[in-house]
């Protein structure tokens, strides 16, 4: 199936991650997509980026022109914007990417169940997302295909059960603000050490970058990797004392399983 139009409601930051990844990757032409954003700010940012992509603040006149809607709206909103235009939802691929709003929850709203649950991350801007997605009953297989090489244009992407969306959400939805975190604190400990602060960055950034590439290339076990850096008696080990008293690894596991049991409190 040819999809003609895309509308993207909601073109925040993940909505701009996504659509952009899209774009710059050819999965959509620039003329045939829409986004839907009440935010001047933002209207603005896509107007001076993208000027090709016809940004709108009406909804309602939007929604009838697409073959496929994407929700990029905080998952509060959800509700709001499916009954601002009822029964304009139907014969649509609805994908939604809001954070917890179950697949039942959509159905409801949009009245058909042509819906794809999609978690994606921000680094889809960059063609590197990590993005997971579920299926309603009646999305074809044709939508299947092109969610899937959609998204695999960004990054990767899995098809999960649905059951597992909230662990992904704290995984790999949240992930990049965890690892963000992890690059500041290392490019701290650089400073802190005497070194210039735009080296740290590059540095701490280029290690991340670096590690998580040898680990998706070489199919070893992290820790196998970690013990090859570990010299004994030398200054890994003594780094490696301190992160484990620290707590990192029980505290990237806490900090997984709290996101994800709000991902199921906002369902
Ligand atoms: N950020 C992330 O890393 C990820 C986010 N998500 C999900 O993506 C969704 C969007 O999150 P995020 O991009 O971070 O949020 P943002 O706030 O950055 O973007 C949401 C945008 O939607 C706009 N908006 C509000 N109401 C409407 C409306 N009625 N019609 C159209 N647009 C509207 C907002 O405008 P205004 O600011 O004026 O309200 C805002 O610009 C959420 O559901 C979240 O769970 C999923 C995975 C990762
Ligand atoms: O923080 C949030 O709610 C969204 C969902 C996953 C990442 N950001």
């Amino acid at each position: 199936m040819e999809y003609q139009r895309l509308v993207v409601v909601g073109g925040g930051q993940m909505g701009r991650a996504l659509l952009c990844g899209m774009l710059d990757n050819g999965v959509i032409p620039e003329s045939a997509a829409q986004v839907v954003e009440p935010s001047k700010t933002s209207r603005n940012w896509w107007q001076e980026n993208r000027p090709k992509v016809h940004v709108t603040e009406d909804l309602k006149t939007a929604i009838p022109s697409a073959d496929l809607v994407l929700l990029a709206v905080k998952p509060a909103m959800i509700s709001k914007v499916a009954k601002q235009s009822p029964n304009a939802w139907d014969g649509k691929l609805v994908i939604s990417i809001a954070a917890g709003i179950r697949m039942n929850t959509l159905c409801d709203l949009i009245c058909h169940n042509r819906i794809i649950r999609v978690m994606p991350n921000t680094p889809c801007l960059v063609g590197e997302g990590a993005s997971a997605y579920c299926c309603g009953q009646s999305v074809t297989s044709e939508d299947r295909s092109w969610i899937d090489s959609a998204l695999g244009s960004v990054g990767m992407a899995v098809e999960v059960d649905e059951g597992q969306m909230d662990a992904v959400t704290g995984l790999s939805g949240s992930g990049p603000a965890y690892v963000c975190l992890m690059i500041e604190g290392l490019a701290d400990g650089g400073v802190f050490a005497g070194l210039p602060r735009d080296l740290a960055t590059k540095l701490a950034t280029q290690t991340v970058l670096g590690t998580a590439k040898m680990i998706a290339e070489t199919g070893r076990h992290p820790a196998e990797l970690k013990d090859a850096v570990a010299s004994p008696g030398g200054t890994t080990i003594a780094g490696l004392r301190s992160l484990e008293q620290n707590r990192l690894r029980a505290g990237l596991m806490d900090a997984v399983i709290a996101s994800a049991e709000r991902s199921r409190e906002l369902g």
